[in-house]
């Protein structure tokens, strides 16, 4: 449950409370929320990249994360992963939360199955580790060194390391941008199809609207520091590149980040 970790800065230091539940919701809010996010902002040398932003993500939720390169993404995603304080604003972000980014960020000298529960709490569990990586495909990987791996299977492997967490809130950063087109799709199918039976909330930063549509509930594109566009996609899963409604909602999208495809 989204009990959570509460930030309420006053100033651009860092100071975090983690004591007890989000303050008491408004009306209209969700208590349950796993993100709640009310006038963020972030400021690099005096910039502000992310400018009194407001945005909330509900338990099991699917949200992309689209916009323009320098748009703030990113550094939006790493302020709910709790890699970045120096903010105002309130952020409350579930507990339990994992994070993977563009790179799958495996530790060259420790075997497949050690990175996959590494950090966590008590004696290496293998068995664990195991499971989770057949779960991703990854069985007969569990005792290389993650320098074998192609870049699909490490970041399959990144995607296991998350899920033993049992995370209530995924936060992925870009995770399929360095695969080739082919091991792409594999890898957004896997992680539809990992979503669904977890249950987690995801929240995705991408740059891709074809993925944004393929997996999202709802679409957020960001702009000049706040959320400009919210778009939801209510097409059936599994979703169908070439369905009528896919094709209309990525044009829609594509139109909103100014793109217009001829
Ligand atoms: N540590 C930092 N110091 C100074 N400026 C930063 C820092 N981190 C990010 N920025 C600036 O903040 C802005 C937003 O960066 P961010 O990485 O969040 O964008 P993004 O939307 O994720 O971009 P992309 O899609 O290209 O990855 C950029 O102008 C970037 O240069």
């Amino acid at each position: 449950m989204a009990t959570g970790l509460q930030r309420n800065l006053t100033s651009s230091t860092s100071a975090v409370s983690a004591s007890g539940p989000a303050a008491g919701p408004g009306a209209g809010d969700d208590a349950r929320a796993v993100v709640r996010v009310r006038g963020l902002t972030r400021a690099f040398d005096g910039r502000r990249v992310i400018d009194a932003l407001d945005v909330d993500v509900a338990p099991g939720e699917f949200v992309a994360l689209l916009g323009a390169s320098g748009c703030g993404k990113s550094t939006l995603l790493r302020i709910l992963a709790d890699l970045d304080r120096a903010i105002d604003g309130e952020v409350t972000v579930a507990r339990r939360r994992a994070v993977g980014f563009q790179s799958p960020r495996l530790v060259p000298w420790k075997r497949v199955w050690r990175n996959v529960v590494l950090g966590l709490p008590g004696r290496p569990d293998r068995g664990l580790a195991v499971r989770a990586l057949e779960e991703v495909g990854l069985g007969h990987r569990t005792d290389v060194w993650p320098k074998v791996l192609s870049g699909g299977e490490a970041q399959r492997a990144a995607l296991a390391r998350a899920l033993v967490r049992e995370p209530d809130l995924l936060l992925l950063d870009e995770p399929f941008s360095a695969l080739d087109a082919l091991t792409r799709i594999k890898a957004q199918d896997l992680v539809a199809e990992l979503w669904q039976r977890h249950g987690c909330a995801v929240v995705l930063v991408t740059h891709d609207v074809e993925e944004a549509v393929l997996l999202a509930d709802r679409v957020l594109v960001m702009d000049s520091g706040v959320i400009a566009h919210e778009l939801l996609v209510g097409l059936e899963r599994p979703r169908d590149r070439s369905a009528p409604g896919f094709v209309a909602l990525r044009t829609e999208l594509l139109s909103l980040l100014g793109v217009h495809p001829h």
